[in-house]
């Protein structure tokens, strides 16, 4: 593994509204302060991220009743992002250049800054906002939309002089649903992460959609 794949970044991956991630149940168990702001932030942010896929979808002939039928509760997920200072920033990512599989994650961050989105080939800083919330369009919803809307590539920078934290809410539908597509074959959620792994064993990159392309 070469320096610049190095992700400086320890997280938490849990969603208390079903139960939390059995790897890291006991920390979650640790808390109740803990485990009831995490169901509170899930379960306000949960129909948000609902909301305005359905809005973002009635231009695209996407069924209005898509996500409500195949989202359930227990399928999106959040994860607690927290970047340690890092003495060898910027040499190496808080995370990796990467798109969420999800359709869509609403992510809180700090004042700190770091998060950078792939824009016109250029990397774009996201100005921190605490007050603010940052909607990325994932893998999932660009394959449901047919690319007009694309998943966008994003990286984090490692912290330097100051430690941060992201909340991120991964919107996903469960593992059986179907993604109905013009552009990809029909696929689920087991499907593509199940390729993405192996991609990822196979040649230490995510493909991505490009592997369920119909014409390529
Ligand atoms: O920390 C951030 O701002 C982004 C987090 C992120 O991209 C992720 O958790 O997938
Ligand atoms: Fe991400």
């Amino acid at each position: 593994m070469t320096i610049d794949m190095i992700t400086w970044c320890k997280f938490i991956i849990g969603n208390k509204i079903q139960n939390v991630h059995t790897r890291y149940a006991h920390i979650f168990e640790r808390s109740i302060f803990y485990t009831s702001c995490i169901e509170a932030y899930a379960t306000t942010v949960a129909p948000l991220a609902q909301s305005l896929a359905e809005i973002l979808g009635q231009k695209l002939n996407i069924n209005s009743s898509y996500f409500r039928e195949n989202c359930l509760v227990k399928s999106s997920y959040i994860r607690l992002n927290r970047y340690p200072l890092c003495p060898l920033s910027p040499k190496v990512y808080g995370l990796v250049p990467h798109s969420d599989t999800s359709f869509l994650t609403i992510v809180h961050q700090d004042q700190v800054g770091g998060l950078q989105l792939m824009k016109d080939g250029n990397w774009i800083a996201v100005k921190p906002n605490p007050q603010a919330l940052v909607v990325n369009i994932g893998d999932l919803f660009q394959a449901l939309n047919n690319d007009v809307y694309k998943s966008i590539k994003h990286r984090v920078v490692a912290a330097e002089k100051v430690e941060r934290i992201s909340t991120a809410f991964f919107y996903l539908p469960s593992e059986v649903a179907i993604i109905p597509s013009y552009h990809y074959r029909n696929f689920n959620l087991k499907e593509y992460i199940q390729q993405n792994e192996q991609d990822v064993k196979q040649t230490g990159n995510k493909v991505g959609l490009s592997r369920f392309l119909i014409y390529k």
